[in-house]
């Protein structure tokens, strides 16, 4: 994990060597101590390198690794060790510094750096901080503007920024390490003192209140909600008016605090989806490591309208030359002139020149024989891109890829009218294309695994995420919204009003709500899409109900906003008013209260109070039972990939996670309970019925019957002062601590401990032990807690991060309980869980009915199992969360993703796009009800083995 080497007879090369981003995990840590342990104890060394093989220096801390208990040596005491010694220390970094790497070069005496590498400190981007003294030593050394700046952003520095700033040294275009080595021999004898950044004092300018005031407003407004930068802040604060070991010692409590959070699981999660949204597979066995794409070197793009121009611009500004196509010279000249006004922007934005030359504009589709790609990005009307098709078989010479950036259109249908099925795809891109950075690659039932590795590999060279799905109505992204949005009016229906829903959907973390964002993108575009679909305009059937089509609940009031002429922003009306055409301040229009008030008197509808929780529950829950659908129809391949789709395409607020990490998060059995609920109050609402419904009547019967039993019991516990049932929202703010494992338990009971999270934590011994009830003589004091649902998404999500589990034998598998290790007991009055003894190990029950070449994690998921397994001994029992100080109010949050799905550029419109658990390990505080004493343990276990 680090080599060891004797170089120019005086200098200890230490090389670290754990591939791909040499990253700080446990045997890094350990041979960096014993490397450093050796070099200084050696007579013949007088300096020591540190650098990183592979031209890349370190990648930060095993993030893999935030997930299990600490093993190894800590970071901070074998950083020290490099400080304090003797001889002088230079980090020779390539490639990248970055987190606990960037904070391993601060503690060397000397930083030298090669000039294309980059460092930074993102951890705030994984819901931590610069936890290994990052927040105390970068201010010291650079000044509390700039480290701020860097450590509340996560922003990468070039090598030229860091010389500039004072973080390195040297920069050169050399070998980082061959001048390193010179320049470590030069160092020797000169003193080491100066060097060590902990000795430094924080350069404090006159107005800190001020400018980290001014930070704190900044970071709120562009991260609302979002803990993290806001406990940075906090840091750097420590960094500048406590001493180094205070401010280490303050460091580490706020990063304790984040490390738990529910927004610190929900942010690496994503940091692992996103990379795992690459690793696409096919129902036929293809795959992205068993799949060669081909090179594109010219492509071709039909169409120059928004989608069309955006596509043009993201294939030249990586090099691939591009011939753009219209039907007419006038609008050929249009596209053509503000495709090149894009490009020279951009070029302007990145400091380098626009590649114009790589473009050519054409109005004949002859001149396409030679492209290696056709991307067809023409009206959305399958008639004419039937014709595009037939067309471009005829004229591409016959290995030409044809793509087609239909947004939900039958792919293969498209395929079938040319004379190269194989070689059909969809590419869909989001608008505007050159900004967001989401590309859906639609696998059609013919397309080959060529065809989908060269359309994957194209999109990672345009730098987008690419996520494989399967060809249904809308894809994955656009057929999930549809419930979505019909949720959105069905609620203004029974009462509420657009502002209203926006505000709900903004307090849970979306930048903007559905209201909102559908005048941002023009409600015209899916009022046509109604309209050629039949579900208004003239060729609805007069006798047709008018809020009912095909025996389904309709919402008409979008074709009545429609009809008055209000297409959103750039009418100056929509949803909401604004000042002029084009304006982006929205302000609520009493036409529209109007509006919905004569509709619900025409139609007889009583309007009622409706909450914010009801609002997020109804939009976003039936958000993720159409992407359990999508799972359970092979339309996508993981979890991962919707939630991707959904942070890169959609907004999702990125600490939340993703609708399906959220829906695990609420806890499935509560989303399962909820959507029952509406179903059963809007029958005529298909969406709401989840998806469990379709399962085999044995697992329902078993679940239902399971569910009914605990359920009784936990409502037999309702008035004891600490089981108290769920008050609303607050379940989804205290599960997004994500470490409760009583609340874990009580959402599979439907009820929940929230408000003990928000009490200051009882000692055990000290919480009152009210007896439970007696359960009824048909009852045994047994629970089975296995329940299909959650058994069947954590088997199809093993690449969920399991949650941090600090080294404790009170922490508990959940993993296991699901998979029915744990039973609940009632022991000495009180329940208990208890590990069931490892007598059976029955088969899972029938996997889901996804494809099973989705299913390849399933090997990375026995491996987690195990270390789990091993990490976990002695009994293992749940617990209360702690109260955390600002995660509650993570649920008031307004904004979104911040991360890699904001570019700066945004200069269009936004898009108008049209097996078991994987061994989830949930910390705990002190609770008596399921966290029973070391005694009760021991009784627990006595009765276990004498049973
Ligand atoms: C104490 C200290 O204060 C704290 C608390 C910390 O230090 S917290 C940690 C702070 N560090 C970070 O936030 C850096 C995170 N990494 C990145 O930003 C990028 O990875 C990269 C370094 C710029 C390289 O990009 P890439 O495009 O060349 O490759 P890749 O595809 O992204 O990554 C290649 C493979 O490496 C894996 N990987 C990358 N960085 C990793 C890391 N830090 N830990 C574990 N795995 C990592 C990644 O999952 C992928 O795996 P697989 O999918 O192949 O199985």
């Amino acid at each position: 994990m680090a080599r060891y080497e004797l170089v120019k007879r005086s200098v200890a090369l230490i090389t670290l060597t754990n591939p791909p981003v040499n990253a700080l995990s446990s045997p890094v840590r350990h041979a960096i101590a014993n490397s450093m342990e050796r070099a200084l104890s050696d007579p013949k060394v007088r300096a020591v390198v540190i650098c990183g093989e592979n031209g890349r220096f370190c990648g930060g801390a095993d993030i893999r690794e935030f997930a299990g208990p600490l093993r190894g040596p800590p970071l901070i005491p074998v950083l020290e060790a490099i400080e304090a010694g003797d001889k002088p220390v230079v980090a020779a970094i390539e490639g990248m510094a970055l987190g606990g790497g960037f904070e391993l070069a601060l503690f060397c005496h000397y930083r030298i750096a090669q000039s294309k590498a980059r460092l930074g400190l993102p951890e705030v981007t994984l819901g931590i901080l610069p936890a290994a003294g990052g927040t105390q030593r970068l201010p010291r050394l650079i000044g509390i503007p700039a480290a701020l700046e860097m450590i509340t952003t996560g922003r990468h520095i070039s090598a030229q920024e860091a010389l500039k700033l004072g973080i390195v040294d040297q920069v050169t275009d050399q070998n980082a390490c061959e001048t390193a080595l010179e320049f470590a021999l030069k160092a020797v004898g000169k003193p080491l003192s100066p060097r060590r950044v902990s000795t430094l004092t924080t350069p404090c300018p006159p107005d800190l209140d001020a400018l980290l005031e001014a930070a704190t407003m900044q970071v709120k407004k562009k991260t609302p909600g979002v803990m993290a930068p806001l406990a940075c802040i906090q840091a750097v604060r420590a960094a500048a008016t406590m001493p180094y070991s205070k401010g280490m010692k303050q460091e580490s409590e706020l990063m304790a605090t984040l490390f738990n959070s529910g927004q610190a699981r929900a942010l690496q999660y994503c940091f692992f989806a996103q990379r795992t949204a690459g690793k696409w597979t096919l129902p036929s066995g293809a795959q992205w490591n068993n799949s060669k794409p081909r090179e594109i070197r010219s492509a071709a793009v039909i169409g120059l309208g928004t989608m069309g121009r955006g596509i043009v611009v993201s294939l030249a500004r990586v090099g691939i030359s591009v011939i753009a196509v219209e039907s007419e010279k006038k609008l050929l000249e249009n596209g053509r002139q503000m495709v090149i006004g894009m490009l020279e922007r951009d070029a302007k934005r990145r400091g380098v020149s626009a590649s114009l030359n790589l473009l050519k504009f054409t109005l004949s589709l002859q001149d396409l024989k030679d492209v290696d790609l056709v991307i067809e990005a023409v009206f959305e009307d399958m008639a004419l891109k039937k014709r595009v098709f037939q067309e471009l078989s005829k004229v591409c010479r016959p290995g030409t890829l044809l793509c087609t950036n239909t947004s939900g259109l039958d792919v293969d249908a498209l395929a079938g009218v040319t004379d190269r099925p194989h070689l059909v795809a969809g590419m869909h891109f989001f608008s505007p294309a050159h900004v967001m950075k989401l590309l859906e690659v639609v696998c059609g039932p013919r397309s080959s695994s060529e065809t989908i590795a060269t359309a994957m590999s194209l999109g990672k060279k345009m730098g987008k995420v690419s996520v494989a799905v399967g060809n249904c109505p809308g894809f994955v992204g656009n057929r999930m919204l549809k419930p979505y949005l019909d949720q959105a009016t069905f609620l203004l229906e029974e009462g509420a009003t657009p502002e209203q829903i926006d505000k709900a959907l903004e307090d849970f973390g979306f930048a903007m709500g559905v209201f909102r964002m559908s005048d941002l993108a023009g409600l015209d575009v899916g009022w046509r899409v109604r309209k050629e679909s039949g579900l208004t305009g003239p060729d609805v059937d007069p006798k047709n109900p008018p809020r009912k089509r095909q025996g389904r609940r309709y919402c008409p009031i979008p074709d009545m906003v429609c009809e008055q002429g209000r297409f959103g922003q750039k009418t100056g009306r929509g949803w909401y008013k604004y000042d002029k055409p084009g304006d982006t301040n929205a302000k609520p229009d009493p036409l529209i209260q109007n509006l919905l008030e004569t509709y619900r008197s025409r139609y007889g509808i009583q309007p009622r109070n409706i909450s914010d929780q009801e609002i997020i529950e109804r939009c976003l829950f039936v958000l993720a039972n159409e992407g359990f659908r999508i799972l359970e129809d092979g339309m996508a391949a993981r979890p991962e990939d919707i939630d991707v789709i959904y942070l890169f395409g959609y907004a999702f607020p990125r600490h939340r996670g993703g609708p399906m990490f959220y829906a695990s998060m609420v806890g499935l059995e509560r989303v399962l309970e909820r959507l029952e609920h509406y179903h059963q109050a809007h029958p005529d609402v298909p969406h709401l019925e989840p998806i469990t419904m379709a399962y085999t009547g044995a697992q329902k019967a078993l679940k239902s019957d399971k569910l009914d039993e605990a359920q009784a019991l936990a409502k037999s516990c309702a008035g004891r002062p600490d089981f108290l049932p769920c008050d609303g929202l607050s379940i989804c703010a205290t599960h997004s601590h994500g470490k409760c494992f009583k609340l874990h338990w009580c959402c599979h009971l439907g009820w929940c401990h929230c408000k003990y999270v928000y009490q200051p934590m009882t000692n055990v011994a000290q919480l009152p032990s009210t007896p439970v009830p007696a359960a009824p003589s048909d009852c045994t004091d047994t629970i089975d807690l296995s329940i299909s649902l959650t058994e069947r998404f954590l088997r199809i999500s093993p690449c969920f991060l399991p949650p941090p589990c600090p080294e404790s034998p009170k922490y508990c598998n959940i993993a296991e309980l699901f998979i029915d290790d744990y039973i609940v007991k009632r022991i000495n009055g009180k329940m208990c869980y208890v590990q069931r003894p490892p007598i059976h190990t029955e088969a899972p029950s029938t996997p889901p009915q996804i494809n099973p070449a989705s299913l390849t994690p399933q090997k990375q998921h026995t491996e987690d199992k195990q270390t789990v397994e091993e990490t976990v001994k002695g009994p293992k029992m749940g617990h209360c969360s702690s109260p955390s100080s600002s995660e509650d109010s993570g649920i008031n949050a307004l904004g979104g993703h911040y991360l890699e799905s904001c570019e700066e550029e945004s200069e269009d419109e936004l898009s108008t796009d049209g097996h078991s658990s994987p061994g989830s390990l949930w910390d705990q505080d002190e609770c008596t009800l399921l966290s029973p004493s070391k005694s009760i343990v021991e009784i627990i276990e006595n009765i276990e083995t004498t049973v």
